[in-house]
């Protein structure tokens, strides 16, 4: 069934997102491939996304000159410094499944002042909060939120696709996005193996929210992993962006969407590899809608049966919560000691 591909051939398949607006015979066409795609692989390489190439270039041209600043300059904003969870980490501080990414970025999300807290306000609306942004490029900022705000609309597009395309209103996850989704968004630039400890780029995980709008410059390193383990390579393609389904996603479409393992291998000595992933997740107080599936579709169903009281469609915020402790252990040292328990229990308990 699987062909040995060339190791840089792009196997995964390219849809065009203006074909969402166009007549209907290219629209459905396109809504088909849509789902197809997104339940063989969970990702795909979008081409006419509307997103300014203009733009494009210079948030990688800024994500370069941020990444050239002095140490200290970066480290100004470092993450620890941020209960919000914003800012810049040091390659090797991540932690996938407990082993160090070999990456270092600069996290933001949507710009907002802190969440007013009182005695009983739950600790996930503490991530919400300002992003924090370098002295030394003032530029970097007006860009970044820019960039945010187009691959934003992207996702919500995508999302809405995904609705029309499970015979549902266009507007099915209107619930997770307005007013306004989670937009966690980094920077990030992968060291070649000189720096790099490990070929662990970013280890191998699944995505934890909706759907992810992923940019890469041209360096290669992004691996997909196909149904029967094996890796197939997600080399750049200038013009487009790769999109992949997240783990909730995945569940509110009962299994049909397939959230899929990736990871990054860190790129030969003298190499660095540079990317920007934009996570577009469901607004921490939302109820996560599970879609409901038509009769054809509930024969592709995985087995996965969703179950609508799950906390995981409830706890959103929560969830996120635990994600973000678990990964930047340093940041929860310093402003959630008091919810260290969250993530210290065993997994279930
Ligand atoms: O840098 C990349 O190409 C992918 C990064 C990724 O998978 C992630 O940050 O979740
Ligand atoms: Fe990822």
């Amino acid at each position: 069934m699987s062909e040995a591909l060339p190791a840089d051939a792009p196997s995964l398949t390219t849809l065009d997102l203006s074909d969402f607006h166009a007549g209907p015979q290219r629209r459905d066409a396109f809504l088909t491939d849509l789902l197809e795609v997104l339940y063989q692989q969970g990702f795909l390489y979008l081409t006419r996304h509307g997103v300014d190439q203009v733009l494009i270039d210079q948030v990688l041209a800024a994500s370069k000159r941020f990444f050239a600043l002095p140490l200290d300059d970066k480290l100004q904003i470092e993450m620890v410094r941020s209960p919000h969870f914003r800012g810049y980490n040091r390659a090797g501080l991540e932690l996938t499944r407990g082993q160090q990414d070999w990456r270092e970025q600069l996290d933001i999300n949507t710009e907002a002042a802190p969440y007013p807290v009182g005695p009983d306000t739950p600790a996930w609306r503490r991530l919400q909060g300002p992003n924090l942004w370098p002295d030394a490029m003032p530029e970097l900022r007006p860009v970044l939120l820019a960039y945010q705000a187009e691959v934003t609309r992207v996702g919500i597009e995508l999302l809405k696709a995904i609705a029309v395309a499970l015979g549902q209103p266009e507007n099915a996850f209107a619930e997770i996005y307005e007013p306004g989704p989670s937009q966690l968004m980094k920077i990030i630039r992968y060291p070649g193996r000189d720096v790099a400890e490990t070929d662990q780029g970013v280890g191998a995980h699944r995505d934890g929210g909706f759907v992810t709008v992923l940019l890469q410059d041209t360096t290669p390193g992004l691996r997909v992993q196909a149904d029967d383990g094996s890796w197939i390579a997600a080399p750049p393609v200038p013009g487009t962006f790769v999109i992949n389904a997240g783990e909730l996603l995945e569940l509110a479409t009962n299994g049909l969407v397939r959230a899929a393992i990736h990871d990054v291998v860190a790129p030969p000595a003298g190499n660095e590899r540079f990317s920007v992933a934009f996570f577009l997740g469901s607004r921490p107080d939302a109820v996560v809608p599970v879609m409901p599936l038509s009769d054809d579709l509930k024969q592709a169903e995985r087995g996965l049966s969703v179950d609508p009281l799950n906390p995981i469609f409830r706890e959103v915020g929560q969830n996120q919560l635990k994600s973000r402790l678990r990964s930047h252990p340093d940041v929860a040292a310093a402003h959630y000691a008091d919810v260290l328990d969250l993530i210290e229990r065993p997994a279930g308990g």
